[in-house]
């Protein structure tokens, strides 16, 4: 009797995984991370919706998707310009468009923010969704820096809120976190789990510290390159040249900070400089806070702490 009832039981869990699979997810901002991670949603099989303050930024998000896929389909489908036509169509279809937040979260299985890092600005956006979206909807952040907690607590289903951390570009990097605090039901940190393995990524489980694993490693990396650069020991470029060839990176510091944005950079450090007064590497930048003041935000405004050709 108890092999049936081990049977039958484990046959329940598993109908009831697959019932909960995330088949629909709202992306809540359509910038460099919430494009991608709509793009990627997409390319695997989920139903998309993207949302973001206004139709021209989300005709720009679209934009990029499209230009992006483009790239994939080259890889995937080589010459054959049908096929990558076919598969690009494909994935745009199942994106659909909304500036209105609410609206776009009544039906959905899962609502990933990826507006701007700011804790008050996200907080006031869950707030409004927590009362439209229905019970089994799960949210996720994508922020880089903010306790998930902070955010969390601004609504009322802590238990199924979670982090959701992709990396960036989100179509080329395999990582995300997969953030869960206290209050995390263990059906919503495995349908988070899932989720991310659904969407071709490996998944890393960490709890709610400060920049979860990567960017508690990375952040003080890259600000102790930009001490360097401030005190002038050596050139970006040559400190960025040192760290692709010496160890090996992808981008050194400044490449990547531009890539990021230093505009998100600096929220970044705005919030840590501020929690952690007595933490000396967290120390706001001057010369980061003077680009960001000139509106030199890296490559999305053409000058970061490099120069790029407006494409
Ligand atoms: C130092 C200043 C002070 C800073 C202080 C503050 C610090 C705070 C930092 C915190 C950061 C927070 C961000 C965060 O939360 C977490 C992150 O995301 S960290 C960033 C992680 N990502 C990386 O580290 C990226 C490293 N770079 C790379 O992996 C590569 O350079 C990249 C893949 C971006 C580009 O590849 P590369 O070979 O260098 O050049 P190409 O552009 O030619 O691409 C080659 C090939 O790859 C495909 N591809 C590239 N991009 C895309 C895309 N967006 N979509 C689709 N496909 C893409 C494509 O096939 C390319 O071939 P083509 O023939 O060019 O198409
Ligand atoms: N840039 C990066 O490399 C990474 C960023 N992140 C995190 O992802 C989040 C987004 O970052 P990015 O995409 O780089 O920023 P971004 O500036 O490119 O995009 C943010 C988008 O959110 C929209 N937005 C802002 N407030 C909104 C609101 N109330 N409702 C709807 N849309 C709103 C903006 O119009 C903008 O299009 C941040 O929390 C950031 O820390 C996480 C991983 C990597």
């Amino acid at each position: 009797m108890a092999h049936v009832c081990k049977v039958f039981s484990r046959r329940l869990s598993t109908s009831t995984a697959v019932r909960s699979a995330i088949k629909h997810v709202t992306v809540i901002g359509g910038g460099l991370m919430g494009s991608g991670i709509a793009q990627v949603a997409a390319a695997t099989g989920h139903d998309v919706i993207m949302v973001d303050q206004t139709d021209d930024i989300l005709a720009k998000s679209k934009a990029a998707i499209q230009k992006s896929l483009g790239r994939v389909a080259k890889k995937k489908y080589a010459d054959d310009g049908e096929a990558q036509a076919s598969f690009v169509g494909e994935v745009m279809s199942r994106i659909s468009t909304n500036t209105d937040a609410v609206a776009a979260c009544g039906k959905t299985d899962l609502v990933v923010e990826a507006i701007v890092e700011n804790l008050d600005v996200k907080r006031r956006l869950f707030t409004a969704l927590d009362a439209a979206a229905e019970e089994h909807t799960i949210f996720a952040s994508n922020t880089s820096s903010l306790p998930i907690k902070d955010i969390a607590s601004a609504t009322k289903r802590q238990d199924r809120f979670g982090g959701l951390h992709f990396f960036n570009p989100v179509p080329m990097m395999k990582l995300v976190e997969v953030v869960k605090i206290p209050e995390t039901s263990n059906e919503t940190f495995e349908r988070l789990v899932n989720l991310g393995k659904a969407m071709e990524k490996t998944t890393v489980e960490c709890k709610d510290t400060p920049g979860f694993i990567v960017n508690r490693l990375l952040v003080p990396y890259m600000m102790e390159a930009v001490r360097m650069l401030e005190r002038g020991d050596a050139s970006a470029r040559d400190i960025d040249t040192a760290m692709k060839l010496g160890a090996g990176y992808p981008m050194g510091p400044f490449e990547l900070a531009d890539y990021v944005g230093l505009d998100t950079t600096k929220f970044i450090m705005d919030g840590w400089s501020q929690k952690y007064p007595d933490i000396e590497i967290f120390r706001k930048s001057d010369l980061l806070n003077k680009l960001v003041a000139e509106g030199k935000f890296g490559r999305k405004t053409g000058e970061g702490f490099y120069k790029y050709d407006k494409k």
